[in-house]
């Protein structure tokens, strides 16, 4: 592909470059020939820069840089936004509600610590900046909220529903989640008394027997049928209608599910996934009839819990409908801390060789995690963060050699929601030294969930409008339907089949920033500072 010649505008259709109205004043403008802004979109072409590798013989490469010239287009309308999450009586589906209703009021209430008032901390898009570039007379660094790079949904604005097995309504559910303060509650808890959700699917082979005596909201039949897609996806249409919604994005919030074992004939495609469920095969999970009930109603389904949801046909069938899926498994505490400090110790040349990772929390995600094969679903998502950095690292470790990893959970009913992690990190260091690094991290899991699932919702729906197309096509078209850009959010990140998986927290971060930065003309982030370097 020739690269775009710099410096012409590369559109003919005579729209200024510079004149743009829409409904938010944005933050900044793109003076460059290869952005124009008009009323309704942004439209850019982005020169990629990467190098392409080949085996030169006798363990040498040949590296050549290579360019690719996308145009990218973003929709400046934002338009009304659903959130329906499932499990949305659950601790997180009580506390990311709430939050969301404090912040729009700008509530503050009194704690023992003195008054607090609504934040969104710990969401990377309401509460972090990223560089925009440098002031043109001083050099000095200028940084905008993460929020400002594209015309993004306010968390302020959403519409909120979803579904839940158990009946309890908002304010009772926050009551039993047991996470904010009585002085908060208080505040919200009328409007949240009249949040019900809707009664939802159970199949009771995919979750703790523990979690029967709060199934009394239930959608008749406990194994999958096609009966339970069609109600799902009309819940999901009422929804949109009754609040005038432009889209509605899903997310999974519900308990953690076994595995679903992947039997070929059965979920290996979308065509059998969906003779499976009109069959009503036992083996299709209830999170997999929200992701095939999603994806026909086109609605963005992102899988906050570990579980295998997206079975091959799940990822065929989304694949097939052009319609957006992203997971697994919210990446809120210990593993987090985990994806960032391997990162810097594998590549400070420190050879990580054990991993201990040990919580425990008290809250019922815990209750349903005391069962062995729930406990599974999580020890896989929270055990395989390690491998890219791993992998990547030759130096350090041979071929499919890696530090000891043991992760373990305990139900401690006593500490509810406020879980205990304990990590330690065992290293080989110079010269046959070892450094040990010991990590206690305390904290209301689902107030550190809450923000990721405020995250997932804004990215998803971002990502609805955006589309691109090379020089050779006339048609703009949508990312892949597998969003690999929610990463940064998930512990076991979901990619495009045959693509990698990148667990590193900077690496991750910097692929959301830098995409949606390309998507106005702006180069990736450099940290090289030439300009103050070179003078
Ligand atoms: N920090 C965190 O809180 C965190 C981090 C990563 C992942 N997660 C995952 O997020 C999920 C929710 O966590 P939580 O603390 O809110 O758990 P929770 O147990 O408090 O809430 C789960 C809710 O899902 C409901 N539910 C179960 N099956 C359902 C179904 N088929 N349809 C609708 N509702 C259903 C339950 O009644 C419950 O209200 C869990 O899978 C957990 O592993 C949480
Ligand atoms: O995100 P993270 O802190 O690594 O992992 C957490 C686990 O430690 C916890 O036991 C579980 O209940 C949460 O759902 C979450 O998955």
């Amino acid at each position: 592909m020739a690269p775009h010649a710099e410096g012409t505008n590369g559109y003919t259709n005579g729209a200024s470059h510079a004149s743009m109205t829409s409904e938010k004043k944005d933050l900044f403008t793109v003076e460059s020939p290869n952005v124009v802004y008009t009323d309704d979109d942004i439209k850019s072409k982005y020169v990629y820069r990467t190098t392409s590798v080949s085996q030169a013989g006798n363990g040498k490469y040949v590296a050549t840089p290579k360019e690719t010239v996308y145009d990218f287009k973003v929709e400046r309308k934002v338009g009304k936004v659903g959130m329906m999450l499932v499990g949305w009586g659950g601790n997180n589906g009580t506390t990311v509600t709430a939050g969301i209703i404090a912040n729009k009021r700008g509530l503050t209430w009194d704690t023992r610590e003195g008054p607090r008032a609504a934040n969104y901390y710990g969401s990377v898009v309401m509460a972090s900046t990223m560089k925009l570039g440098t002031e043109a007379k001083t050099g000095k660094e200028i940084n905008i909220p993460f929020h400002d790079v594209l015309p993004m949904v306010h968390p302020n604005d959403l519409v909120i529903g979803g579904w839940d097995i158990s009946s309890m309504n908002l304010a009772q559910a926050m009551d039993r989640a047991a996470v904010l303060e009585p002085t908060l509650k208080n505040l919200v808890k009328k409007e949240m008394a009249e949040m019900k959700p809707l009664p939802s699917i159970y199949y009771p082979d995919f979750i703790a027997a523990n979690q029967g005596d709060r199934a009394n909201n239930l959608i008749e039949g406990s194994k999958a049928c096609m009966a339970h897609v069609e109600k799902l996806r009309k819940d999901i249409r009422d929804f949109k209608e009754t609040n005038g919604l432009d889209k509605v994005i899903v997310q999974w919030t519900a308990n953690t599910e076994r595995y679903a074992d992947l039997i070929d004939g059965v979920n290996d495609t979308a065509d059998n996934l969906m003779k499976a469920i009109e069959n009503g095969h036992p083996e299709v999970a209830p999170s997999t009839v929200f992701a095939v009930a999603c994806i026909l109603e086109n609605a963005p389904f992102i899988n906050g819990s570990p579980q295998n949801t997206f079975v091959p046909g799940a990822i065929e069938l989304a694949e097939k409908h052009g319609a957006f899926i992203g997971g697994d498994d919210f990446k809120s505490g210990q593993t987090k801390m985990k994806s960032a400090l391997v990162d810097f110790m594998i590549n400070a040349g420190l050879k990580l060789t054990s991993i201990a990772s040990y919580n425990h929390l008290g809250n019922n995600d815990g209750m349903n995690l005391s069962s062995q094969k729930q406990f599974r679903s999580k020890e896989i998502s929270k055990s395989n963060v390690v491998d890219d950095m791993v992998e990547a690292n030759n130096i350090l470790y041979e071929p499919g050699e890696h530090p000891d990893h043991c992760v373990v959970i305990k139900y401690m009913p006593a500490v509810g929601d406020n879980k205990r992690a304990l990590d330690e990190y065992y290293a080989e260091i110079f010269m046959g030294g070892h450094q040990t690094i010991s990590l206690f991290n305390v904290c209301e899991d689902s107030l550190l969930a809450s923000p990721l699932i405020i995250d997932l919702v804004l990215v998803a729906e971002m990502m609805t409008r955006i589309s691109w197309k090379t020089n050779d096509s006339e048609e703009y078209k949508g990312f892949h339907s597998v969003l690999s850009i929610l990463s940064y959010m998930l512990k076991a990140p979901l990619t495009p089949p045959g693509t990698p998986v990148v667990n590193a927290l900077a690496k991750q971060r910097g692929a959301l920033t830098n995409i949606f930065r390309a998507c106005v003309g702006l180069q990736p982030e450099s940290d090289m500072t030439l300009e103050h370097k070179l003078f």
